[in-house]
């Protein structure tokens, strides 16, 4: 076995996330295997980023040190109980990315309690901007931690948290997380256009301004409240328009939001643990 070759099951937009960022931190692309039954994104991959892509999970398998799940939780238990009589005999970390499948699930269809870290990535992976939750079961050593994180920062910025349960939290947060700042953006430019601007400048505008907002908060030392109260002029125009945020309950409705996320995490997690 050797802990430096990484074996992808999926070759699809997370895996291809998590590869570019890999090779592009200098990551020998000669040590990476995919595997992926789409023969246009095998050829992709092989062509992009010069990794070896197989259709099948036997070949990219071979002595692996790493495998990073990356398919649809939905076909997860059919590819691991696939997997299970060919995985390399020397335990291999096991990274799973699948939403909702808990460790001891992976654990139960690879037939072995193999070192599982669970990572909960979102799409701005696709752009090494990532913000990825992880867990890691009770077998993984040290060794198996930083193999982990090699693999994940390559995609973005990395937390462990230390309770399984708590990646569904990370999922409401950060996984579902772009879906709401998308959302808010879209209402931002609809809402520019409503108010006389042309749609190209309301859609810079607002992208922009996410842009900046996001860059300062990171940046800067002060809390989001310190540079929201920056921009928020006593008696003047921000003030008006959070005081129409604020009637509307708009944090009560972050907080209802998230706990709906959270809970369908929960019972995702419990359909397909039930699922062993
Ligand atoms: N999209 C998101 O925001 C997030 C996705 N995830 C998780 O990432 C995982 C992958 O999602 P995506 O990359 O978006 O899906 P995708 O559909 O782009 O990729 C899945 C790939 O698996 C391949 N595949 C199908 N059967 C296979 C088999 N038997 N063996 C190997 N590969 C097979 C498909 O051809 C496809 O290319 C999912 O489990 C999802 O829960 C996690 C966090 C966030
Ligand atoms: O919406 C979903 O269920 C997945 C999990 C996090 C992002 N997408």
């Amino acid at each position: 076995m050797s802990t430096a070759k990484i074996a992808f099951i999926g070759g699809g937009n997370m895996a291809t996330s998590l590869i570019a960022g890999l090779v592009a931190d200098g990551y020998a692309a000669q040590d990476i295997c995919v595997s992926e039954p789409n023969p246009e994104r095998r050829n992709a991959l092989q062509a992009r980023y010069g990794v070896r892509a197989f259709a099948e999970s036997t070949e990219a398998l071979a002595d692996a040190g790493t495998l990073v799940l990356c398919v649809k939780p939905q076909i997860a238990r059919q590819v691991c109980t696939a997997m299970a009589p060919t995985l390399p005999s020397a335990a291999p970390l096991v990274v799973s990315v699948m939403a909702g499948v808990p460790e001891r699930t992976i654990q139960g269809w690879l037939g072995r309690p193999l070192p599982i870290v669970r990572a909960m990535p979102n799409t701005p992976a696709m752009v090494q901007t990532g913000a990825i939750g992880l867990h890691a079961s009770a077998e993984v050593d040290a060794e198996g931690r930083n193999r982990a994180e090699t693999i994940l920062r390559a995609a973005g910025l990395i937390r462990w948290v230390d309770d399984e349960d708590k990646i569904d939290a990370v999922t409401a947060i950060s996984g579902s997380g772009p879906a709401y700042f998308f959302l808010f953006m879209e209402a931002l430019e609809e809402a520019g256009i409503a108010l006389g601007l042309d749609p190209e400048t309301s859609r810079l505008l607002t992208m922009q301004t996410a842009l900046g907002a996001a860059k300062m908060a990171i940046e800067s030392d002060a809390p989001p409240s310190r540079l929201r109260e920056q921009v928020t002029s006593p008696g003047g125009t921000t003030e008006r328009a959070l005081e129409v945020f604020a009637d509307a309950d708009l944090r009560g409705l972050i907080a209802r939001a998230t706990a709906a996320a959270r809970d369908r995490a929960q019972a995702l997690s419990k359909t397909l643990s039930e699922d062993q």
